[in-house]
């Protein structure tokens, strides 16, 4: 199955205070490891952002296509974009998720569907994989302002993947970093 991979990056960053992806977590940007682990699994890698200072990383930068609508934004620029039947839609902010993970939810992907993988029984749609045949489903969840994910998942056909029970994870792999505070924990 062909792949493109897309990290969300053009979020407000209120809690943090500065654009998390290029917030340094154990010494190095989130960004730069997330793209570290996709650049060993395929080469359709682009970041979804409006700000110029991811450029250095070398990939594409893509700028939303409706901004200030959210994640659901972000998935909808990806899927418009995507030149493969499926796009993976990666968070810039869980830099810790180790490459099997990735290969695992891939595996675990039909075509037909969206793959959630999901951590501790909770869903995440920022670590998933969606058709591209969603692209008009989730334009109009943008355009009636419909923008939390899981209920866009929870409307359409998917798969929920709970990474614990098949890898040897811990959890603590799958944290996200929103705040100051979580970067020194
Ligand atoms: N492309 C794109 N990505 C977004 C948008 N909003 C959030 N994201 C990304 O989605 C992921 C989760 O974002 P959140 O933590 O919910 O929101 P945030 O705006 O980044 O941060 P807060 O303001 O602290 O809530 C991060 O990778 C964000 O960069 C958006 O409007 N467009």
């Amino acid at each position: 199955m062909e792949l493109s991979f897309y990290i969300l990056s053009g979020g407000k960053s209120s809690r943090m205070g500065e654009d998390k992806g290029l917030v340094e977590v154990n010494g190095e940007k989130m960004v730069k490891q997330v793209l570290e682990k996709l650049k060993s699994i395929g080469p359709q890698i682009k970041i979804i952002t409006s700000n110029k200072a991811y450029k250095n990383h070398g990939f594409p930068l893509l700028p939303d296509v409706v901004p200030n609508k959210g994640p659901m934004g972000g998935l909808l620029t990806a899927l418009k974009d995507s030149p493969t039947s499926n796009a993976f839609i990666i968070g810039c902010d869980m830099p810790l998720i180790p490459k099997e993970a990735y290969l695992h939810l891939i595996r675990s992907h039909q075509e037909d569907r969206i793959t959630v993988a999901s951590i501790g029984g909770i869903p995440n749609p920022l670590f998933s994989i969606y058709p591209k045949s969603l692209e008009s489903n989730v334009a109009s969840h943008v355009a009636g302002e419909k923008l939390k994910m899981i209920d866009f998942i929870r409307d359409n056909k998917h798969e929920v993947i709970p990474m614990e029970n098949s890898l040897d994870f811990d959890e603590s792999l799958f944290k996200n970093f929103n705040t100051r505070e979580d970067l020194e924990s």
